[in-house]
């Protein structure tokens, strides 16, 4: 019997998210989430899903190599285990690709080096995704780990868009660049956008806005990223759940001489301690809009800094791309805040983006239109499953020579 699962992992400074497909039709066998790694509350969810069974696990989870353990065992409960021989290849979603990476590649001794030496730019991520690839590995030796890049997609943009504006030679010695994030999703998003639209993607020029606790967003021309709001890291850009995105370089001198900040409490506190969390408290926007619904002055403002931002982008990317065919939300925030949405393209109708409030406020699980039929920019919620193409990804690099 040919083996056709693939596992995904997609691990986060905190999290864990898994999915199980069998590629012969991309169906999910199981899929799940461990939160709130290194905590005392972390919480594994997984789900079967042909018959819907969920299960809960509450409890400290030290690290993602207990995390991961965890999940084997909620699989093997099920038949499901890392020891099937149905079992073809596991996907890692891996943050930081820099220059080298390119495309999804089998994983080895020197390509574990090579993400290894990029968690100075990747930090929260890098760590976390190695260490999901070496317990993979350490519990299925013979089985091919494929890793796929958020970086990858972005590699298309030109020097202009890639450079920041210093000597070229410190750049390039240090490997000082913008390599952009979440690829993975944008290049999902922006296929499916083109979809929702009855088009082929080389015919649609799209902004795609992905919006979960981090948060970046591209301009994709028929196709290929051109430009993207993260940089070097995935602090530059929008606002976030707890990271600041775009700020005057000269505040980080700033903290460092007239705050006496040490270099690495600044890094904390623009990673881990702003965006809207730095702004009211809180970094997810169901409170912060639970909080405005209330009369918070301190939540809506972080809400209004946001959404500035956010239209900025939207507003750059216009001129980036010259005419835009679509404008795409996703993730966690862009699928299911529809004020956010609102809010961002309030005002757009210049240029030809318009939201309509009836379908925005209808909730859904698939990609739909929520602009009006008159509007010349198509205006669009489309899920994105960064797992599915990590899937995919992974099973079009194995899957032929198995
Ligand atoms: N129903 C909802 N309404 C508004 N925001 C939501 C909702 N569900 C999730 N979110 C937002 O989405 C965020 C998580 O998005 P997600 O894409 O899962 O992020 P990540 O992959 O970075 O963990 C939450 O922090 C929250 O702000
Ligand atoms: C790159 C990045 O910001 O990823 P996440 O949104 O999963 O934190
Ligand atoms: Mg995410």
């Amino acid at each position: 019997m040919t083996a056709t699962r693939v596992l995904v992992l997609n691990s986060g400074s905190s999290s864990l998210k898994y999915q199980l497909l069998d590629m012969r039709d991309a169906s999910r066998l199981a899929l799940g989430l461990v939160e709130r790694i290194g905590e005392q509350t972390s919480r594994l969810k997984h789900t079967v899903a042909g018959s819907g069974e969920t299960r809960e696990q509450d409890g400290p989870i030290a690290d993602h190599d207990a995390a991961l353990k965890a999940v084997a065992g909620e699989l093997a409960r099920d038949g499901l285990g890392l020891d099937s021989p149905d079992l073809l290849a596991i996907g890692h979603r891996v943050v930081h690709g820099g220059m080298f990476f390119t495309e999804p590649t089998v994983v080895d001794d020197g390509v574990i080096t090579e993400i290894e030496r990029l968690i100075p730019v990747a930090p929260l991520h890098n760590p976390a995704n190695l260490t999901g690839i070496r317990t993979a590995r350490a519990l299925r030796p013979d089985l091919p780990q494929v890793a796929v890049f958020d970086t990858a997609f972005h590699t298309t943009m030109p020097e202009s868009a890639a450079r920041y504006a210093i000597d070229p030679r410190l750049a390039d010695r240090y490997r000082v660049r913008r390599y952009g994030f979440h690829g993975t999703s944008h290049a999902y998003v922006s296929r499916e956008t083109a979809r929702l639209l009855g088009k082929d993607p080389s015919e649609v020029n799209v902004i795609v806005l992905h919006l979960g606790n981090g948060a970046s967003a591209s301009a994709v021309e028929r196709g290929r990223c051109v430009d993207t709001s993260m940089g070097l890291t995935p602090l530059e850009g929008l606002v976030m759940g707890t990271r600041s995105g775009d700020l005057d370089p000269a505040v980080i001198f700033h903290l460092a001489r007239v705050g006496g900040m040490s270099m690495d409490e600044i890094d904390t506190l623009l990673n881990k301690r702003s965006g809207l969390f730095g702004l009211c408290g809180d970094n997810d926007m169901r409170e912060i809009r639970r909080r405005i619904d209330e009369g918070d002055q301190e939540a809506a403002l972080a809400f209004d800094i946001y959404i500035h931002r956010l239209k900025k982008y939207i507003g750059a990317y216009f001129a980036v791309l010259g005419k835009v065919d679509a404008i795409a939300f996703t993730a966690g925030v862009g699928e299911n805040a529809a004020p956010v949405r609102q809010a961002a393209i309030a005002g757009l109708e210049g240029l030809g983006a318009a939201v309509d409030p009836e379908l925005n406020s209808v909730r859904g699980d698939g990609a739909r239109l929520i602009s009006p039929g008159s509007a010349r920019v198509a205006v669009a919620v489309v899920p994105t499953d960064e797992e599915l193409e990590i899937a995919t990804q992974t099973y079009a690099l194995v899957g032929k020579s198995n």
